[in-house]
């Protein structure tokens, strides 16, 4: 019997080859301003129109600044080309865009899901891998790349290759402060950057099911960094109730009809996978990466592994470059590494519920002297909410910069990035050398991890810091 992927697969195939290539109808394509220009300026010389621009959404994230000024003048060229591209394509096609001066733009991934664009059932695509993120509805939702881009605004439809099925259940309940930050890195450690390669990850359990949407979005949204393309979580109340009312959710007159529609989407009882997997949450501790991938991480309480010990002679060299690059020595306390700056933001982990828990630890406490701390809002609408629920004071107060939204120190294409050599406590997703910045040392962890480690200046455990 068919899988919730399964189910949502069948209903967009356009054609089918002899090969397996599959021509699959797309519901939803995001665009931002890197892997967009040249996928409008394909069409314009083939003298294309896009073929459906109701179904586009587009918003400049990754070059944007996160100061003030940004409306006025962007410093660094090709940002700013690229964000006028975006906005020259948007008007021309009849795309919606979320400019810089409106208060719903902020990272794609955000604000799609924020909007109620995204909804159960359907396939979505963006020029970026971490689109997995809006799986969390029960959604087809992957990365493309930019000829891919080209072809679905030409003709709605995309060549893919149905990938395998995975399932990982995850069992019981999650202990306090530990999140689903923490989940998605215990099994990222678990299976590896490449062990989803070739498939589509479908969550469930318990622990799943406890999930807020906006936590089943920071699971789906890393996916990616354990080698699947697609992750998604079946869609049920919390899902549904997320949706209601959202601007690009149906409406009233067509509610009823669209949560029979979504009802019928979970994975049957018997739905078969080409591999399972079971993980105990109550076994999950509070992570951190010590290393360059996403994979190198370990419980807090943990430490910085000794390359001695590695299976075969191809991950000691791995782990060696990583400790040399990230300037820690092997057997070295996880809580024994301080910190320069710290990081809340990203796809990942700058929605509001991230927000709150953040100022939970924030509130009352201060940032360590010579750190440099900052939160970028996921989006302009998070910030609002934040600002109503005086969470930006709580941060202001403890010394930490609060910032309009963007991708920013995620990854190096904007002023928000680490000098050569500084450490920082992120709550991003890839922790590749000179992700954040050239010779900059990335920790992954989630938001109330990185909060302890901005007030004490090191990595540490929050649970500990919240029982002294
Ligand atoms: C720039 C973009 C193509 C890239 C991605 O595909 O994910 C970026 O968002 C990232 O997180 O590395
Ligand atoms: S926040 Fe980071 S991971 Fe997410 S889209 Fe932007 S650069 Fe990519």
């Amino acid at each position: 019997m068919p899988s919730l992927f399964s189910k949502i697969w069948d209903r967009h195939v356009v054609a089918q080859k002899d090969d397996g290539a599959t021509l699959l109808y797309i519901d939803r394509q995001l665009v931002h301003e890197v892997t967009s220009p040249q996928a409008f300026e394909g069409l314009r010389e083939a003298g294309r129109p896009v073929r459906r621009p109701a179904t586009l959404l587009a918003v400049p994230d990754h070059n944007v600044p996160t100061t003030p000024d940004r409306t006025l003048r962007i410093e660094d060229a090709q940002s700013r080309e690229q964000i006028a591209l975006l906005r020259h394509n948007a008007r021309e096609t009849g795309a919606t865009l979320f400019d810089l001066d409106d208060a719903r733009q902020g990272i794609v991934h955000v604000v799609a899901p924020e909007q109620g664009f995204i909804h159960p059932g359907m396939t979505v695509v963006c020029g970026d891998s971490h689109t997995a993120t809006l799986g969390a509805f029960g959604a087809i939702a992957f990365g493309v790349g930019t000829s891919d881009v080209e072809h679905v605004l030409a003709t709605q439809t995309l060549w893919l290759a149905k990938p395998r099925q995975m399932r990982v259940r995850v069992e019981g309940r999650l202990q306090p402060w530990v999140g689903a930050k923490d989940l998605i890195l215990a099994l990222i450690a678990r299976i590896g950057a490449a062990g989803g390669t070739g498939h589509a990850i479908e969550y469930c359990g318990e622990a799943v099911r406890a999930l807020s949407m906006e936590e089943r979005m920071t699971v789906c949204n890393m996916t990616i960094e354990a080698g699947a393309r697609f992750g998604l979580v079946a869609p049920d109340d919390t899902t549904f109730a997320y949706l209601r009312g959202r601007p690009y959710a149906p409406g009233a007159e067509h509610w009823q009809a669209a949560l029979a529609e979504w009802r019928g989407l979970a994975s049957d009882a018997d739905a078969q996978y080409d591999a399972e997997l079971v993980i105990d949450a109550a076994a999950i501790a509070p992570q951190v990466t010590w290393g360059t991938s996403p994979e190198d991480s370990l419980p807090i309480e943990g430490r910085v592994p000794d390359p001695a010990a590695a299976g075969s002679p191809a991950l000691r060299e791995r782990m060696r470059r990583a400790l040399d690059y990230m300037g820690l020595a092997a057997g070295a306390a996880l809580t024994d590494i301080a910190i320069d700056r710290v990081f809340i933001g990203s796809c990942t982990n700058s929605r509001i519920e991230d927000l709150r828990v953040a100022a939970s630890v924030a509130r009352g406490r201060r940032v360590a002297p010579g750190v440099a701390a900052m939160v970028v809002p996921g989006s302009g609408l998070v910030k609002l909410q934040a600002e109503r629920e005086g969470l930006d004071r709580v941060f202001i107060e403890a010394g930490f910069a609060w910032t309009l939204p963007g991708c920013s120190m995620c990854l190096g294409m904007n002023p928000d990035r680490l000098l050569p050599g500084e450490r920082c406590a992120s709550t991003s997703n890839r922790n590749f050398e000179g992700r954040q910045g050239p010779g900059g040392r990335t920790h992954l962890l989630s938001p109330a991890m990185a909060v302890a480690a901005a007030v004490t200046g090191r990595l540490c455990d929050v649970r500990a810091l919240e029982a002294a």
